[in-house]
């Protein structure tokens, strides 16, 4: 017997996901069709698997899987893709969303021209958990801790490119100062407020963007005197603008929220 699962690519300043309604293809075993359907040569290909569902305390659910099967408390560029999905595909006719995520409540502001929506306005919180990590010997630099309700370590160079990320992503990743792993960002000042960043994702390896990690950049950045509390993150796959509100001490990140394909998995139900 088989079944057919409706899926929709998104990306968020190229950081891809697949995209399922779970009120109409409820998904029992996220961990594992996370892993089998981020894979890029056997599978659809993503950086991972993200749940939209129904709340009690807010307009949507959102449930995020890395593609290592590893769920995260939280994802920036994903909740902007869920605000322009439960819009398009007609699961709501708000412009202010509510969104239930592993790491609270977030509100969702969408910029919509016509029936599309282009851009995003996310209201993540407030950043927790800051601290200095110097590396001394083992590493030439030091990096700061950020937590968006998912962790990240951000360490700013002199010149990003000479950056071996696939090599030190990994490492620092695993490294056991971090009991649940870390995301890790290399960041470099190119500009007042304009800050260049490269992502090794904690379960995903190097994404195109990382929301929640161009947060906690931002937030790096203003607490080390390197930027204000408005800043643009310019990342490979595009840029998103980080506002630190001073009065409510919120963050809140606008970017891009783009459709790729819908797609349909069928698959073979165990009998
Ligand atoms: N890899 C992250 C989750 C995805 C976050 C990222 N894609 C974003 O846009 O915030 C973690 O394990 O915490």
């Amino acid at each position: 017997m088989t079944t057919i699962i409706k899926f929709t690519k998104m990306h968020g300043a190229g950081n891809d996901y697949i995209y399922v309604d779970t009120t109409r293809y409820p998904i029992a075993d996220p961990e594992k069709k996370a892993i089998e359907w981020s894979k890029f040569h056997t599978g659809i290909g993503s950086d991972g698997l993200i749940l939209i569902g129904v709340s009690d305390k807010a307009d949507f659910s959102m449930r995020i899987f890395n593609a290592d099967g590893s769920e995260a408390m939280m994802c920036g560029n994903g909740s902007r893709c869920v605000g322009k999905y439960v819009y398009e595909y007609g699961l709501t006719d708000k412009t202010e969303i509510t969104l239930d995520t592993l790491s609270g409540i977030k509100i969702l502001k969408l910029q919509v021209e016509g029936k599309t929506v282009n851009t995003v306005t996310v209201d993540m919180g407030s950043p927790q958990e800051t601290g200095e990590i110097d590396w001394r010997k083992k590493y030439p630099f030091q990096s700061t801790k950020v937590s968006m309700g998912n962790p990240h370590l951000v360490t700013f160079v002199d010149d990003i490119t000479r950056i071996n990320l696939p090599e030190i992503g990994p490492e620092l990743e695993n490294h056991p100062l971090f009991p649940d792993r870390t995301n890790v960002e290399f960041a470099q000042i190119v500009g007042k407020d304009t800050i260049r960043m490269r992502v090794w994702e904690r379960g995903s390896g190097i994404t195109q963007a990382c929301g929640t990690g161009a947060c906690a950049t931002a937030v790096a950045a203003f607490i080390n005197g390197l930027a204000g509390r408005k800043s643009d993150v310019i990342m490979d796959g595009g840029t998103v603008t980080i506002e630190w509100d001073e009065t409510s001490g919120h963050i809140l990140m606008t970017g891009p929220a783009t459709k790729v394909f819908d797609g349909e998995i069928v698959e073979e139900m165990e009998s």
